[in-house]
This record gives C-alpha cells, sequence and structure tokens, in this order.
C-alpha cells in the first residue's frame, strides 16, 4: 500500500456555536487542509493518484468554503463550523469523489492555526 498526502488551505469566517468564550464572536482564520489517501497500486507511471488530481478536486471544494461566512453554508447550519465538523464535512464530500478500487481517502486533517488541528477518518 502507498499512502499519499497533498496540503492546500482557504480562508473564511465562522464563529462556534454553543460555546463560551472569546470563539463565539466573528473571527476567521486561514485553514491548511492536508488530504490523505491510500493507494493498492500504481499505474504506469509509478503514481496512485495524480497529486495535481487531489489537489485540483479538493480545492475545487474548498472553493465553496473560501471566503465565506462559515455558519450560513448548508453543511454548518445545524453543526458548529469547528475544526473538528470542517474536517469530517471535507472527508464525506471527499471519499466521493476518490474512493475507488484502487484508492481510499483515509484521513483529512484541518489545521486552524500552526497549533491546532482536528482530523477526521473512518
Ligand atoms: N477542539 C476545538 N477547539 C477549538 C476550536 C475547534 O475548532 N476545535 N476552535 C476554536 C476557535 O475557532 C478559536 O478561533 C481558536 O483560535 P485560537 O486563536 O487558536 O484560540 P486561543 O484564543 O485559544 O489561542 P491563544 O493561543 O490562546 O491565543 C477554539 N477551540
Ligand atoms: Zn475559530
Amino acid at each position: 500500500m502507498y499512502k499519499l498526502r497533498i496540503e492546500t488551505s482557504f480562508a473564511a469566517a465562522h464563529c462556534l456555536i454553543h460555546y463560551q468564550g472569546d470563539c463565539e464572536n466573528l473571527h476567521g482564520h486561514n485553514w491548511k487542509v492536508e488530504v490523505t489517501v491510500t493507494a493498492r497500486e500504481l499505474d504506469k507511471s509509478g503514481l496512485g493518484i495524480d497529486f495535481k488530481v487531489l489537489k485540483s478536486e479538493t480545492n475545487a471544494l474548498l472553493k465553496t468554503l473560501d471566503h465565506k461566512y462559515l455558519n450560513e453554508l448548508p453543511p454548518f447550519i445545524e453543526s458548529s463550523p469547528s475544526s473538528e465538523n470542517i474536517a469530517r464535512y471535507l472527508f464525506q464530500e471527499l471519499a466521493k469523489k476518490f474512493n475507488s478500487d484502487n484508492i481510499g481517502l483515509t484521513e483529512v486533517t484541518v489545521w486552524e492555526s500552526d497549533f491546532a488541528s482536528a482530523s477526521y477518518y473512518e
């Protein structure tokens, strides 16, 4: 098995709901996003899946969040846009794009600062 990972990012505003503290107020982050997949086999070029494909599909999804107020978007109306819930949402959407006989989405990690991250995997 091969493990592949890409990193990308998006910027957005949010506030945590049902939270007491500064983070209940409107503020923003530059979230770094790591997407990890496993590949069983390599193609003739020696690739599990092209990093360019991983990045472009991920960026297409992140474009729907970029420079938005996350609390107003459908995935986060019922659930607080914490890094945990963002990681789960991205995982569930990217699984639809990437999972195949050869490729399995392993983990999505979302860093809201250099020092704090949340990962989701199944
Ligand atoms: N488990 C989680 N905890 C917290 C989350 C989260 O998504 N998952 N999110 C937040 C807020 O978004 C907040 O904006 C975090 O910002 P940060 O500046 O890192 O928070 P601090 O004020 O604690 O940072 P300092 O190091 O104290 O300046 C909070 N928690
Ligand atoms: Zn925050």
